[in-house]
């Protein structure tokens, strides 16, 4: 028989988590289900022991940078602290222990198991069955999606989860994919000494953002060592038990220790059951509406939404569910054309909103404004690793910033003046008003103003 309960929710990564602790919170009955780790990928496999590894790569660039402008100094850098740190800081040695304990404490019933959708409102859960009176939220995130290329199922490629676990760094390491997670990694293990080849399907590194950004980071990573090898496909992939031999569509071939795929990311719906709430479960994602509403007593959040993959907006659609089936008055409307996203390179590249192409193509007539931070005060006094540029999109029929990127050695928090004026459509001739302080990162966002 089964179960009596108010909600139940598939998935304990940060957006599981974050909906099922809120509605226990408020007094329902809640039933939170999850296989593997509770936290999910951001805090064992993604954001936070990758922004660990960075934050050591980044220690040794700036140690480098000491010379000839405060004296010298030299660096041997040693992966094991990094190492010690996401196993015994990050992770716990991947065990989620304390992060059951604090579900169970907010009043979650835990049932460690895979669950499928049954019927309306019903789960299962291993020989357990829920019925849930108010619904069901999915947050089943995403896995690697690692392409049909030629060889490569059946070799021992990496994925994020082996890159982030590594303990010991190979002497070369190819990297399929220029996007967010390449990119990062890439830097990082180039900083501690790994010689590492990218290789990038599309034009740029960064292919998504705008091209500055893809170039400043092509730069960035080029005065690290890496090689770049973009706008082709590897056809081929060969391991021989100690190195992998990538083959290009061009016909060149690419050799390392380890091969990282990082090709991006993919729901994995198919045995969910979605077909039991009228949901497509060989579509590419969730599609939500703006009360992250699926279906009739079914939410989604998070990456299976296919909404920006990232754990804010995991975090930011959790609320909105959790309001809607809490019934609060004026709950909260999904709205993502303030949508934030840093890709945390040294230089930091941060975004948010459209950008210029996306603008063009959604038929808006667009200015933009550009400006350097080296030729800024700040980036000037900086010196050594300033980096960077600030460029806005401006729609010019309603005067309001529609994306502005943000690119420097501070770029993820410079963005934050940014993203409110996007999210809050504050008049372009009322930020040319404001008092930018002299002589911060944030003041070069006045200097792009003055060049619309
Ligand atoms: C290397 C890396 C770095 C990243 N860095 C950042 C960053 O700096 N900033 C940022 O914002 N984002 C970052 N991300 C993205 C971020 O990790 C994801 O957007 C976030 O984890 C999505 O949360 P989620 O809850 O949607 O899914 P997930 O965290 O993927 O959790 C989904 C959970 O659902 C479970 N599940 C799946 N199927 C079932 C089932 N049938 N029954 C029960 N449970 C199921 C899974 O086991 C999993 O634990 C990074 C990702 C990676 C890989
Ligand atoms: N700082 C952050 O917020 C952060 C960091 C890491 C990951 N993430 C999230 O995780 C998601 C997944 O990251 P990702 O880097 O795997 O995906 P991505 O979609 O950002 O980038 C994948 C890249 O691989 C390229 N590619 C695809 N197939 C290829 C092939 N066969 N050969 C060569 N190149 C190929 C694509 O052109 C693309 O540039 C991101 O979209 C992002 O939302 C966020």
């Amino acid at each position: 028989m089964a179960e009596q309960v108010d909600v139940v929710v598939i998935g304990l990564g940060v957006g599981g988590e974050e909906a099922s602790g809120r509605l226990a919170e408020a007094g329902l009955n809640v039933v939170g289900i999850e296989p593997r780790l509770v936290g999910g990928e951001c805090p064992y496999y993604g954001c936070i022991p990758s922004k660990m590894m960075i934050r050591a790569a980044n220690l040794i660039a700036e140690t480098r940078r000491v010379d000839g402008m405060a004296g010298t100094a030299s660096v041997q850098p040693d992966w094991a602290p990094v190492a010690q740190r996401i196993r015994d800081e990050a992770t716990d040695n991947w065990n989620d222990q304390v992060a059951v304990d604090r579900l169970v404490k907010k009043g979650v019933t835990f049932v460690r198991e895979h669950a499928t959708i049954t019927g309306p409102r019903t789960v299962k859960a291993g020989d357990r069955e829920f019925e849930a009176s108010k619904g069901i939220v999915v947050a089943t995130g995403t896995v690697p999606l690692v392409p049909p290329i030629d060889g490569l199922a059946g070799t021992p490629f990496w994925t994020n989860q082996d890159a982030i676990r590594v303990e010991t760094l190979p002497a070369s390491l190819v990297v399929l994919g220029g996007g967010a997670i390449g990119v990062e990694l890439t830097q990082v293990f180039a900083r501690f000494g790994v010689a590492v080849t990218v290789i990038e399907g599309a034009e740029r590194i960064l292919a998504m953002e705008e091209p500055e950004s893809g170039d400043l980071a092509r730069e960035a990573l080029e005065r690290d060592g890496v090689t770049i090898t973009t706008g082709v496909h590897a056809s081929k992939v060969a391991y021989d038990g100690n190195e992998f031999t990538i083959t290009l569509d061009d016909g060149r071939t690419v050799t390392g220790e380890k091969l990282l795929v990082a090709t991006g990311r993919r729901v994995d719906i198919k045995g969910l059951g979605l077909d039991q709430v009228g949901i497509d479960a060989d579509a590419r994602k969730i599609e939500v509406d703006e009360h992250v509403r699926a279906a009739d007593g079914v939410w989604a959040v998070g990456d299976v939404t296919g909404v920006g993959a990232f754990t804010h907006t995991a975090m930011y659609q959790a609320n909105i569910a959790v309001h809607d089936i809490l019934g609060t008055q004026n709950a909260p409307l999904a709205r993502y054309h303030a949508m934030p996203r840093v890709t945390f390179t040294d230089p930091e590249i941060g975004a948010v909103g459209l950008t210029e192409k996306q603008a063009r193509e959604h038929g808006l007539n667009i200015a933009t404004g550009l400006t350097q931070i080296p030729s800024s005060s700040r980036g000037w006094i900086h010196k050594a690793g300033n980096e960077g540029f600030i460029k806005l999109v401006v729609d010019t029929d309603r005067g309001v910033l529609v994306g502005a990127t943000s690119a420097g050695p501070t770029g993820g928090e410079v963005l934050s003046a940014l993203a409110i004026a996007v999210h809050a459509a504050v008049p372009v001739h009322s930020l040319q008003q404001v008092i930018y302080a002299y002589p911060t990162f944030h003041r070069a966002i006045g200097d792009a103003l003055k060049d619309l």
